[in-house]
């Protein structure tokens, strides 16, 4: 057996037994050829047809209530979040310095020898730690990637992502710990900001989103998509909306993430100074379908590893989600309530998030029901 490609103790999947296998992309990436798990269907297989190149939103003058820029940048989020469900804003508030120390701590990790970053691996059914490729979760059509995810509980947390780092890693990633504390307390502010922007561009009160996410749930994750010489047959993270509220995604120089518009695939271009803004199933839920979940995905690179971090935000567990009834056209709902726990559950434990993830999540919400507990 290969030693990038351990076989571990067989263990139970909801309903088969499976047998584990660990692949370590640091070995991998220096093979000419990938495991067939990581061999995705040819019909997803298609190269992008151009790229992203709609106008970023500045939020400076948003932010300090110049009435022009205000109305300008609610277009702008209106016209993207109607058709696509993506916008790029730029003056967001997030020092540079700490975007590249964050980085520069997240480096440092994935590069830390296989079995240190097995010793805090994201159980199954959890939010937090370390996964390659989800291999514990999946066994086809894996991504090419390493993840490093962790909680962060919005404004009345003072150091919950620190005492994450300094508990599961050990007191030498301290001051990963205070980086990454003090990116998700910005992830949160941006949050909150992004929530006055929707809201007035569908025309409800400015607040009415944002005190849903002052005390959320959000989870950050760190990727990591090793080079890998078989670009054509894998992703990095494969074509999919995100289950939870908004997205905001910073990109590394190397690019790959790419957006799905008008059926047409469009690379976006990285930048240091942008971050990338996604709606997820949740929001298009809040804004009673007017808004469109982002369908994106994340491509591999031939020459170079690439790095994101990304900070899922939503609200909390037990929220029940549902439009304002500003949005609930002649009280038509498109969507029936939930609460993000369903809906987390769901993608955790159930079924895999694909790019239909609200179609097949309302069934499994009815029949879960109105199962009677025996
Ligand atoms: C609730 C979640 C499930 C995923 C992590 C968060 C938000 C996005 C989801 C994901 C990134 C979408 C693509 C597939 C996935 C398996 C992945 O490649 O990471 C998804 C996440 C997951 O189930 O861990
Ligand atoms: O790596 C990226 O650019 C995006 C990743 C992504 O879409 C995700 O983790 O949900
Ligand atoms: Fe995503």
């Amino acid at each position: 057996m290969s030693s990038s490609a351990l076989l571990l103790l067989p263990c139970m999947g909801p309903k088969v037994k499976n047998t584990v296998h660990l692949f370590d992309l640091n070995k991998l990436q220096r093979q000419a050829n990938i495991p067939t798990q990581f061999m995705w269907p040819k019909e997803d297989m298609v190269g992008n047809d151009g790229v992203f190149d709609e106008p970023l939103i500045d939020l400076e003058g948003f932010i300090k209530g110049d009435e022009a820029a205000t109305a300008k940048a609610v277009e702008l989020v209106r016209t993207a979040c109607t058709n696509h469900g993506f916008f790029q804003v730029t003056n967001h508030g997030v020092d540079a310095d700490l975007i590249q120390a964050a980085y520069r701590e997240i480096d440092a990790i994935f590069e830390l020898p296989f079995d240190k970053k097995l010793s805090f691996e994201q159980k199954r059914g959890g939010q937090e730690g370390f996964s390659s490729a989800h291999a514990d979760r999946f066994s086809t059509s894996l991504p090419w990637k390493e993840t490093i995810s962790f909680r962060h509980r919005g404004m009345n947390s003072d150091s919950d992502v620190l005492d994450y780092f300094t508990s599961a890693l050990g007191h030498d990633f301290e001051n990963a710990g205070r980086v990454y504390q003090k990116y998700c307390e910005k992830m949160t502010e941006l949050t909150l900001i992004i929530m006055e922007l929707l809201a007035l561009s569908l025309g409800v009160d400015r607040s009415y989103y944002r005190k849903f996410f002052e005390d959320g749930s959000s989870t950050m994750r760190c990727n990591y998509y090793p080079m890998c010489k078989n670009p054509g047959v894998t992703f990095g993270t494969g074509p999919h909306c995100d289950p939870n509220s908004i997205t905001i995604v910073h990109q590394d120089q190397v690019g790959g993430l790419e957006i799905l518009a008008s059926d047409k695939w469009l690379a976006v271009p990285p930048r240091q100074d942008v971050l990338a803004i996604n709606i997820g199933d949740t929001f298009m839920a809040f804004s009673n379908g007017i808004y469109k979940s982002c369908i994106h995905r994340a491509m591999v690179n031939e020459e170079r590893g690439r790095r994101s971090l990304v900070c899922f935000v939503s609200p909390k567990e037990d929220m029940v989600v549902k439009p304002p009834e500003d949005l609930a056209l002649g009280s038509i709902r498109v969507y029936p309530d939930f609460t993000w726990s369903s809906l987390l559950d769901f993608t955790t434990n159930h079924r895999r998030t694909d790019t239909h993830n609200l179609k097949n999540f309302f069934p499994w919400l009815v029949s879960s029901q109105s199962k009677v507990p025996t």
